[in-house]
């Protein structure tokens, strides 16, 4: 199912959240970027069609979601996993998800039980299927979250924040979870995680202050560090004097910072090669104030 978005605006009273934003999503994997604040969960609840566009055009798999008819196609079509789904602690996830499975509309018994039974298999929950979920961790929590998003077997699934709070091993897991349900679907990814992106993503869309900032190929936006990326080992222990620093590594010769800057940050700086947290920051360094 593929997204158009044209001119999408929305406000919350004086806050514009979304400033006329353009975007076009093809299949497989896509990644949303931005940091806290720059729009993403807004734009992420408009396209799951839970809440209405302030303006401009948008439609998901050719459903128009500035009307309420579009808007419950959508909901049928489509996985959600919000930032915040509540789950019930005195539930187990098999009874949750078929409760879920009801509310979507899976009205034969039998087949929602095997549809539920199938997805935990694939979340990797069989095993605690009939425990209460209240002791469950974030990790186990998220997978439960991405099996009721795939209930019904959606063209479309929009997961917001998802690997946030999570160990790095989970968040490695779930993160190949996700790329793994990406082969004949649209996979919509909203992070704040630049390697999360790095790793799943060939696509992505960059959001700052409300605005789409760049859509392109990942491997593209890597490119934005291009001769913007430095490396700079210091004996006295001071960051450069110009530039993002976006890492600082102690070691026995000194301090080496990794500094994001359109000139060389000082005369011992040494080019080196981007990545995309590097292309990034890049980016936002260059993008208009908001
Ligand atoms: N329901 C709301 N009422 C008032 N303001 C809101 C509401 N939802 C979002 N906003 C504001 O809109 C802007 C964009 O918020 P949004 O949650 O979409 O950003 P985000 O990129 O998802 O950030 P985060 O990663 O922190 O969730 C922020 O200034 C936020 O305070």
């Amino acid at each position: 199912m593929d997204i158009q978005t044209t001119g999408l605006s929305r406000r919350f009273g004086k806050v514009t959240a979304l400033h006329s934003v353009d975007l076009s999503v093809p299949g497989g994997m896509y990644g949303l970027l931005g940091a806290n604040g720059a729009g993403k969960t807004t734009l992420m609840r408009i396209l799951a069609g839970v809440l209405p566009p302030g303006g401009g055009e948008v439609r998901v798999g050719g459903h128009d979601l500035t009307t309420g008819a579009g808007r419950t196609a959508v909901q049928r079509r489509l996985g959600y996993l919000p930032q915040d789904l509540g789950l019930y602690p005195d539930l187990t996830p098999r009874e949750f998800l078929d409760y879920v499975g009801l509310l979507k509309g899976l009205d034969d018994t039998r087949a929602r039980r095997q549809q539920v039974d199938e997805l935990l298999e694939l979340v990797a929950l069989s095993e605690v299927a009939g425990r209460r979920m209240k002791g469950f961790s974030g990790g186990m929590r998220r997978r439960v979250g991405i099996a009721q998003a795939l209930l019904g077997d959606p063209a479309l699934i929009v997961v917001d924040e998802p690997t946030a709070g999570l160990d790095p091993e989970e968040r490695v897991r779930f993160r190949s979870l996700l790329a793994g349900l990406a082969g004949h679907r649209t996979v919509l990814l909203s992070t704040h995680i630049v390697e999360d992106v790095a790793q799943t993503c060939q696509h992505a869309a960059v959001m700052a202050g409300g605005r789409v900032v760049y859509t392109g190929t990942v491997p593209d936006l890597v490119r934005m560090g291009e001769g913007a990326t430095w490396e700079v080992v210091t004996t006295t222990g001071a960051p450069p004097p110009v530039g993002v620093v976006v890492s600082a590594i102690s070691r026995t010769d000194g301090t080496h910072y990794r500094v994001i800057s359109s000139t060389a940050p000082g005369a011992h700086a040494v080019p080196a090669a981007p990545s995309l947290e590097d292309g990034y920051v890049a980016l936002m360094q260059r993008a208009p104030a908001q």
